[in-house]
């Protein structure tokens, strides 16, 4: 696989949807925000996500907030690429919200599968996807796997084989699966031009595994918080010394851990994460419901947690 200009050989940040204590959004808070990722090497961000509770807002909001990364990011030294994700339960407004993305100049989208009607069938995703990812065709379409919270679980390189010649502008998937076989898979399967599909790994905690079998780029709720850690982990990844690659891993793995321990069903880890990210300087607000904020005692509890893996202490810089 050659290196190619348009793939994302980088980290992409999934990014969180500050809110108010009202639950309402915090637009205003995402200028500190994209500073901050900025300031921490990062380039791109995927917005309205898992991470960003996309699919707990309304379609305003959303419009709102994906044009509030875009008019940040293209200002001169601000600049990132804008993945904007528009999957939802209605598919009408999905649509729209390609459209918008498009229209108000996202570098790319991405969407989830139905969330309620789901197909049954992976020729019922590929036709889905073909409608989504024909409402803006100047852009790159990454399909959003997820199995884990989407329970739609098609083989992913059936569905690439699928849509070779039904969705031109089908680029890839963002592959939030901890199947690597499935992704190793996927990786070697080729569009209607020859080329390989640009797979974005969505395990932050198996990054090195998905590195080790030719993963290029990675979208993730981690990279929001701690990308020097990452950064270094493909340096050293890249330079061959894998114990120090391993080292970097296991902080990312033991940040995961700790942070699931205070997550609840709803949300996995996102409540504690959105916390830890108001803790290290950024105004995030707490989650909207159904998920739950912490509550003080959890909070307490978190903050000894994370003492107790020293992330205070690298949380900035990596090590
Ligand atoms: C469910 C979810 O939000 N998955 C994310 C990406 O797709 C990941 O970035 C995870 O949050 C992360 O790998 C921790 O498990
Ligand atoms: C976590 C992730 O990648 C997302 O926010 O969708």
């Amino acid at each position: 696989m050659s290196k190619r200009a348009d793939r994302v050989e980088d980290f992409i940040a999934a990014t969180f949807t500050p809110m108010k204590e009202n639950g309402d959004v915090n637009l205003e808070a995402i200028d500190k925000y994209q500073q901050f990722l900025l300031d921490q090497g990062i380039n791109y961000v995927y917005v309205n996500g898992s991470t960003g509770e996309g699919t707990s807002l309304t379609t305003s909001e959303r419009k709102s907030i994906t044009e509030q990364w875009i008019t940040l990011s293209r200002k001169p030294g601000r600049e990132m690429k804008v993945f904007v994700q528009v999957g939802g339960t209605n598919f009408r407004e999905t649509l729209e919200l390609a459209e918008h993305a498009a229209e108000v100049g996202a570098d790319a989208f991405s969407a989830l599968p139905p969330l309620y009607f789901v197909p049954a069938t992976v020729d019922e995703l590929v036709e889905y996807c073909r409608q989504v990812a024909e409402k803006a065709p100047s852009i790159p379409f990454y399909y959003y796997h997820i199995p884990e919270r989407t329970n739609v679980r098609f083989d992913m390189e059936q569905f690439l084989i699928k849509s070779r010649n039904v969705i031109s502008n089908l680029r890839g998937i963002k592959f939030s699966s901890k199947d690597l076989y499935e992704g190793s898979r996927c990786l070697r399967t080729l569009n209607s031009k020859g080329e390989n599909y640009e797979l974005l790994f969505g395990s932050d905690e198996q990054i090195i595994s998905a590195f080790a079998i030719g993963f290029k780029g990675a979208i993730g709720t981690t990279y929001s918080i701690v990308p020097r850690v990452y950064q270094k982990l493909k340096k050293a990844f890249d330079a061959g010394h894998m114990n120090e690659a391993a080292s970097y891993q296991y902080k990312s793995a033991d940040f995961v851990k700790v942070c699931f321990e205070f997550g609840s069903v709803t949300g996995g880890l996102l409540p504690a994460v959105k916390f830890v990210l108001s803790q290290i300087g950024v105004d995030a607000g707490p989650p909207r419901y159904p998920m739950k904020p912490l509550d003080e005692s959890s909070k307490q509890k978190l903050m000894d947690r994370l003492n107790d893996i020293k992330f205070f202490d690298w949380h900035s810089k990596g090590d």
